[in-house]
Formats: C-alpha cells, sequence, structure tokens
C-alpha cells in the first residue's frame, strides 16, 4: 500500500473503465451526502442496483449448539431418569452377592441363587424387567410386559406379526446374551445376518411411563431394528440415527457452535490543518484505529461448553476513525473467547482442526482485527501536497467455529453398558460416579484421579457404555466415543456374567476401529469382570485362553469386591507410561507460539500481492470477473467519497495489469467487469472518457491556498 501511495502522484489516469457503483457497503459512512464534484459528473455513471455481493457462508440458524435443538419427544426418557435417580448401589442386585463367596481367580464358593431376577422382577431395584421370550426358527423375537407369547399354533396371531414389520425383522434364531436389567439379545434375521438387540424396561407396566421398553433397539450391523410398536417405526436410515438423538437431559454441552469476529479497522480521514499563523497547513487527517483482536483462552474453571448456550456471537470492537490533527483512532477493543481446557476448534463444517487447547492459561490469538485505513496525511508526499484520499478500515475477519470438548484423561474406561466401568472407577478412585443394574446409567463421562505414589497420578475416564452401532448412533456411546481420543490407553470393561464375553468384547473393539481407526491403535487392556458370580468364574479360563492366544494382556476383576482392581489399573499405568515414552520421542517438543498459526495465516492472506489475480468471463452476461483476494481487500478499502480514490483505483488496476490482461482476453465496449464488490463498464475509447473525467486541480496542480 505504502508503493501505492508513492505512486500517487505520477497517476496516468486513463480510466477505461466507468464506475458504474462503488462498494455499496458503507456509501457515506452515514453521512449526509455531499454536494456532487466535478469528476462526479459525466462519465461516472453509477448503477442504481447494487452489485453482486459475493455468496456469504450460510448463517447457520437455531441449531448453532448441539443443545439447542430439542430431542424427540419420544426420547425424553422422563421415566427412566427418574427411575436412575431412585437407585442406589445399596438397592442394586450385587448387594445381593453372598459375602461368603471367595476370592477371584479362584475357586468359587457356594452357589448363589440369583434365578428370582430373573422373573421378571428385580426386588432390589423394584423395576419390572419385560419378560424376552427366545426363539427357534423362523418365529419371531417379540417384547411383552411380562405378557405370554403363543408362537405356536395361533396362526392368526402369526399373520399379524408377519405383516408387523416391527417383527419382520427380527425373524430366525434367538439367544439371550445377558439378562442384566436389560437383555441383550442376539440372533440371525431372514437373511441370515447376525442381530443384536438390547432390550430393557424401567417403570412400572404403565405403557405411557415404560420408555425404554418403547425404544427396544435391535441393532443389525449398525441399523435399528424396531421391536417395539409400529408407530414408532421410522421410515429410513437417516429418520433412525434423528430419533436416537440424545436427549436433552443426557446431553453434555461439549459441542458448540459459536461465531467470532474481529473488529473492522476505523477509517482514515481528510483533513487540513487550518489555524491562525500557520499557512498552507497541510494535510492533517489521522488514520483509523485497528480493530480489535478475538483471543481463545482456556480457562481451568470451566468444565463444559455450557455458557455458550447463551452467548454465540462474539464481536471484537472496531477501531475508531482518525480525526484532524494528525489525531489516529483508538484501537478497537479485543474480544477473549473462554473455553474449557481440551477444546478443540474447528471451522464449521470443516474436518481440519484449527486448534487444540489443552492446558489453562494457553492462549491464542485468532482472528487479528482490520488495520486501520489511512487519513490524508499518510498520502501527502512532495508530489502530491495535497491528497484528497483516505482509506476505509479493514474489515475484520469473521468465521463460524465448532468448539468440541475432550476430556483430557490419561485412560479411558471403555466396554458395554452394565460392564462394571463405574464401579471400577468409584474403587481406583475417589470418584463417586452413579452405579446401577441397568444398561446407560452413566450418562456423562466421569473422571476420577488415581494417584499411586505423590508422583505417579493418571486421570481415568469412565464413559458411558457402548453397543454394536455405537459409531452409527446408537446408545449413547458415540457421542463420547470422541473422548477415548484423548486417552493414552484403555482399559477395557468386559462383563464377565454376559453369555458371550468374547463377542461383546469383540463387539466393542469393532465399534472403536470403526469410529476411529486409531482408537483401535491405542494400547489397551482387558479387565475381566464380575468374577464373583459362578458363571462369570467359570467362562473366565476360555475366555483368558482365547484373548491370551491374541496376545492381548487380560486380567480378571471384581469391582465390587475390590479384587484383582489395583493389578488391572497397575498394568494400565505401565502402558500409560510406555505410550507415553514412545509418544514423547515420536512428537517432540511443541512450539507454544504455533497456537497463532490462524492468525499468520490469516495475516498472510492479506498482505497477498494486489497482482495476484484470476479472470474469468460468463459470455452469455459479458461479464467479466476479477477475482484477487489483494484487489478485493484494495476494493474494500477504497473510500469512494473522495476524489482521488478513483484516480488511484484507475492507476492500480492499470498497474497491477489488469486492464493489459482483460484487453488480452478480449474485452468489448459496454462488457461488465466485476472487481470485489465493485462493478464497471469497460470503454475502450480512452480518450473520450479518460482525461476528461480528471480533476486538473486534484493532484500534481493543486496549490494549497485552494484550502484555505
Ligand atoms: N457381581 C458383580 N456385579 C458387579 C461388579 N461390578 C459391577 N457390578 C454391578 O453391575 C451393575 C452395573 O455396574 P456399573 O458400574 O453401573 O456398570 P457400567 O458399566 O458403568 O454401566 P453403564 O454406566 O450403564 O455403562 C451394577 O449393579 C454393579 O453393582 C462385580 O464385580 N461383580
Ligand atoms: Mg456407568
Amino acid at each position: 500500500m505504502a508503493a501505492m501511495a508513492s505512486t500517487s502522484p505520477l497517476i496516468r489516469l486513463s480510466p477505461r473503465f466507468q464506475a458504474r457503483c462503488a462498494s455499496r457497503k458503507r456509501p457515506n459512512n452515514g453521512r449526509p451526502p455531499r454536494p456532487r464534484r466535478r469528476s462526479e459528473k459525466p462519465g461516472l455513471r453509477t448503477r442504481c442496483e447494487p452489485p453482486p455481493r459475493p455468496v456469504a457462508p450460510a448463517r447457520p440458524g437455531p441449531e448453532a449448539t448441539t443443545y439447542t435443538r430439542l430431542p424427540p419427544r419420544e426420547d425424553f426418557l422422563a421415566a427412566s431418569i427418574d427411575a436412575v435417580s431412585e437407585v442406589k448401589l445399596s438397592d442394586s442386585r450385587i448387594a445381593l452377592v453372598d459375602p461368603g463367596v471367595d476370592g477371584v481367580c479362584g475357586e468359587v464358593g457356594q452357589e448363589h441363587d440369583y434365578n428370582d431376577l430373573e422373573d421378571g422382577t428385580d426386588r432390589g431395584l423394584a423395576f419390572n424387567y419385560i419378560s424376552l421370550d427366545v426363539f427357534e426358527g423362523n418365529s419371531s423375537a417379540r417384547i411383552d410386559d411380562g405378557g405370554d407369547y403363543d408362537d405356536d399354533d395361533d396362526e392368526e396371531e402369526e399373520e399379524e406379526e408377519e405383516e408387523d414389520s416391527d417383527y419382520g425383522e427380527f425373524e430366525g434364531e434367538e439367544e439371550v446374551l445377558g439378562l442384566d436389567g436389560g437383555k441383550i439379545v442376539s440372533g440371525y434375521d431372514g437373511d441370515g445376518n447376525k442381530v443384536m438387540a438390547m432390550l430393557y424396561t424401567v417403570g412400572d407396566d404403565d405403557d405411557e411411563n415404560d420408555c425404554f421398553a418403547g425404544k427396544k433397539t435391535g441393532l443389525k450391523d449398525g441399523k435399528a431394528v424396531n421391536l417395539a410398536d409400529s408407530e414408532d417405526e421410522l421410515d429410513d436410515e437417516e429418520a433412525q440415527v434423528k430419533e436416537k438423538g440424545v436427549p436433552a437431559v443426557m446431553r453434555c454441552f461439549d459441542r458448540a457452535k459459536i461465531y467470532v469476529k474481529a473488529g473492522d479497522g476505523g477509517n482514515g480521514v481528510v483533513a487540513f490543518r487550518r489555524e491562525k499563523f500557520v499557512p498552507l497547513g497541510g494535510p492533517s487527517g489521522g488514520d483509523g484505529g485497528r480493530g480489535g483482536n478475538v483471543y481463545l483462552e482456556v480457562d481451568s474453571s470451566m468444565n463444559s461448553l455450557l455458557p455458550f448456550r447463551n452467548s454465540v456471537h462474539f464481536r471484537a470492537g472496531r477501531g475508531r476513525h482518525g480525526q484532524g490533527s494528525k489525531m489516529a483512532g483508538a484501537k478497537g477493543e479485543d474480544v477473549v473467547v473462554k473455553v474449557a481446557p481440551g477444546t478443540v476448534v474447528r471451522e464449521a463444517g470443516k474436518e481440519e482442526v484449527l486448534l487444540e487447547l489443552l492446558n489453562p492459561g494457553q492462549k491464542a490469538l485468532l482472528l487479528p482485527g482490520g488495520r486501520g485505513g489511512r487519513g490524508n496525511a499518510s498520502f501527502k508526499s512532495g508530489m502530491n501536497k495535497v491528497p484528497r484520499i483516505a482509506e476505509n478500515g479493514e474489515e475484520g475477519p469473521e468465521m463460524w467455529l465448532e468448539l468440541e470438548l475432550k476430556l483430557v484423561a490419561d485412560v479411558g474406561i471403555i466396554g458395554v453398558p452394565n460392564a462394571g466401568k463405574s464401579t471400577f472407577l468409584s474403587v481406583i478412585s475417589a470418584a463417586q460416579p452413579t452405579i446401577a443394574n441397568y444398561p446407560f446409567t452413566t450418562l456423562l463421562p466421569n473422571l476420577g484421579v488415581v494417584s499411586f505414589d505423590y508422583d505417579s497420578t493418571m486421570v481415568v475416564a469412565d464413559l458411558p457404555g457402548l453397543l454394536e452401532g455405537a459409531h452409527r448412533g446408537f446408545g449413547l456411546g458415540h457421542e463420547f466415543l470422541r473422548h477415548t481420543e484423548r486417552c493414552s490407553t484403555l482399559v477395557h470393561v468386559v462383563d464377565g456374567s454376559s453369555e458371550q464375553p468374547e463377542l461383546e468384547f469383540d463387539a466393542v473393539r469393532l465399534e472403536l476401529e470403526l469410529f476411529n481407526p486409531e482408537l483401535a491403535e491405542k494400547p489397551y487392556i482387558v479387565a475381566y469382570n464380575k468374577m464373583d458370580l459362578p458363571e462369570a468364574y467359570e467362562r473366565w479360563p476360555s475366555f483368558k485362553e482365547r484373548l491370551e492366544a491374541r496376545r492381548i494382556q487380560t486380567f480378571c476383576m471384581s469391582a465390587v469386591k475390590r479384587e484383582g482392581t489395583y493389578r488391572v489399573i497397575s498394568a494400565a499405568y505401565d502402558v500409560l507410561q510406555r505410550s507415553k515414552e514412545a509418544k514423547s520421542t515420536i512428537e517432540g517438543w511443541v512450539d507454544p507460539s504455533s497456537l497463532n498459526h490462524v492468525a499468520e495465516k490469516v495475516k498472510d492472506q492479506r498482505s497477498a500481492s494486489i497482482s495476484e489475480f484470476e479472470i474469468t468471463h460468463d459470455s452469455s452476461s459479458h461479464t467479466w470477473h476479477v477475482i484477487g483476494s489483494g484487489l478485493r481487500r484494495f476494493v474494500q478499502m477504497t473510500n469512494w467519497r473522495y476524489v482521488d480514490s478513483e484516480k488511484r483505483f484507475q492507476h492500480v488496476l492499470e498497474a497491477c495489469g489488469v486492464n493489459k490482461t482483460l484487453m488480452k482476453l478480449g474485452v468489448k465496449e459496454g462488457d461488465t467487469v466485476i472487481v470485489g464488490e465493485l462493478e464497471m463498464v469497460w470503454h475502450d475509447s480512452a480518450g473520450r472518457t479518460g482525461p476528461s473525467n480528471i480533476n486538473k486541480g486534484s493532484t500534481d496542480s493543486v496549490r494549497w491556498p485552494q484550502w484555505k
């Protein structure tokens, strides 16, 4: 720009363009229209309609944050939530474990009769579990709250069921895999595909409250198989995923969408010094102030992105305009957006991560404010002593950002619902997560700090249970799978009391891989839980054998009896240390100044040369588009109120080669040329319009007294 200013006295004004319409954005900065000047006379015909503005990025509507969207009504499980809050560990089934049971991994003591829990009523929990019928052959699975299922002779009923597509997809052999509060059912559908379903209910027989029962879900290669009433059946997969949206009560405020805008620069002004005894005071218009910057800062007191529910827009202040007596405008106020530790920042709609803000105190300059426009004092030179030109302030950049909070935990506890993950966390740390004998007790991740001694501590996160299909939105797991991306190590808790622990184990591993293959590559250990239960104890040897054959480090424990847990967590600690060492050698030291790289990029874009441009031609409308960020910025900063601005603009187009290129490409008389927001008409006969537009007294021939 400095170079441009110095060229102004040498302007060879041969305007081939006639500006039809100058930038409409701030035509007059709110001031009353000036009387026409000579230079605005003939030749400069303005068009009434504004030039086509560049297509602005679609502005997100009210769904700016994940939590502003209301969940589908049927997903709001009021009854289930009530039920959850009533359940205590002491009430749960585990309270019935006979203390006489001997240690883990060894002999199991006496048999425990838990069969009475499977009769549909869990006394401790006062829940009514649905009955699950298991069928052979081609019969259909059916859920019935305590009702009988007639699977043989009643042909009419069978016909009805065939018509009812709710059951149609879940035909074939089924077997019960787990009967723990909820029931995991596996089977084969008509096509021979493996089908899994988690069936459970909470509350009494009242259908309205029986929300979980209303959402019985069968999972078939990640697709829902709706086993409930046909009203709930959804037409397509998309609708299913939508309906599986996490209810508002369960939503973690760990995603937000915000708008940030750096402040615009203040405008420069044209002013001349008029003072007694100071003849020919000269130009004294001050520069505009710089717009405020946008910073992102990690605030250790924040643990969610909840504050962004109310405030979505963050705009830095604009710089003040310059004033006479060479007074520069004040700088605009900066805005600092505080985020929780562990926040990942992306530009909305883009995959690329802009910033990862992990540690409290980190502060990143995200968007630098716009440059202040120069006042006429800055344009003064030996050849142009009365510059009547000033610039607009540069527009501050703006952006929609997607913020995502990922837990910063060393170890993540994963596994199917009800495996005992929360129980394990409560044993190894001081955390007190809700523990209960039904799936999805944990709705939000829990954190706990495990300390071995003063120096060695690690943060462990208990994550909501994962179901098959979690990566496609089933259950709650997918909402939280991303948290595991931050964990260096995983502890995979396997429910030993399930029918086929290995199958469940593989399903969860597959989910991790499908969600993000990098997750599956993280180091992990397996903790086979509930060893105090006879069935778990029986299955342990074969489970261990198979996993060890696959070279997977496997431990057994009884979280509730606090046996074997220390071994598991110390093994996790060892794995964590090893992975940390490996990481530090690979990644090396990270330069904290790299946090400003987004702002650096913006600055680089700003300093793009005006001679870098592309020209496209639309032959149907005889329009030429001159595209270049340097030129665009130049147009935006040109203040068309001032006569000299127009001349300087013509000169710049000539100097940077736009005119020449257009002529080379075959521009014709009357064609429209669009540069940035400015639309002009091309005239071949420069002689006709060019010299006649020059305000002869405006540049080098100006005499100071003229301004007195
Ligand atoms: N017998 C026995 N029961 C256990 C053991 N560990 C946990 N449980 C019980 O299993 C049930 C589920 O425990 P949670 O810790 O809530 O399971 P979770 O994996 O956190 O479940 P979600 O949060 O739903 O994913 C509770 O009733 C626990 O008391 C164990 O070692 N032995
Ligand atoms: Mg839990």
